[in-house]
């Protein structure tokens, strides 16, 4: 069994990651809530950082993951900032953001950062993205942007889908697919 840390300050992405996970890869999975600096830059660097700065607490193998939510007609904002939007100006906010635009077309980008422990290794990043359009908020409002995305061939939004749905489809869990492919065809080192 392979021990993995997971650290996020993010309750509901633990969820997500839990549930995506279930038991299907052999680890040894425990999360620690811990906020972690808020990087600035493009969303692999940030993820990078992230993971450095965890496994620096850690002191051993650790997952971070940081998640984006770009605008095509913004040329990708708020992305890595859209945590801060959602604060500051919550869903209805972020809608009104491209009034506008006829472009509503966004995407979801999760990155995955994992780290074994030795700080003179490369971190390495798993991606998953899913494409969708910014709809004026509909659904429970217990997970930040979700309200808002709609992901494309549906006609829900990731808030009003099904949570098993959304868990299938979102960016969390094609990035934890490709996580779960490596670590599957990589031995322990
Ligand atoms: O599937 C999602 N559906 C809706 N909203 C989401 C999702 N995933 C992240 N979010 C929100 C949380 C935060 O407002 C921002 C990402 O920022 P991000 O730094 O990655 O998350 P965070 O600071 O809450 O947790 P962490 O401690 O893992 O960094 O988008
Ligand atoms: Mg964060």
């Amino acid at each position: 069994m392979r021990d993995l840390v997971f650290i996020t300050g993010n309750a509901k992405k633990l969820e997500e990651v839990v549930a995506i996970l279930g038991n299907s890869v052999g680890w040894n999975f425990t999360a620690r809530k811990i906020d972690l600096p808020e990087f600035q830059g493009e969303s692999d660097e940030i993820s990078r950082e992230k993971c450095k700065a965890a496994a620096q607490i850690v002191k051993g193998p650790v997952i971070v993951e940081d998640t984006c939510l770009c605008f095509n007609a913004l040329k990708g904002l708020p992305g890595p900032y859209v945590k801060w939007f959602l604060q500051k100006i919550g869903p209805e906010g972020l809608h009104r953001l491209l009034a506008d635009w006829e472009d509503k077309s966004a995407y979801a980008l999760c990155t995955f950062a994992y780290s074994n422990g030795d700080p003179s290794r490369d971190v390495i990043l798993f991606r998953g993205r899913t494409d969708g359009t910014i709809v004026s908020p509909r659904g429970s409002r217990d997970f930040g942007w979700d309200p808002i995305f709609q992901p494309t061939d549906y006609n829900q939004t990731y808030a009003e889908l099904p949570k098993d749905v959304k868990n299938k489809i979102s960016h969390r869990s094609k990035a934890i697919m490709a996580m779960a492919e490596y670590f599957k065809n990589t031995t322990r080192e």
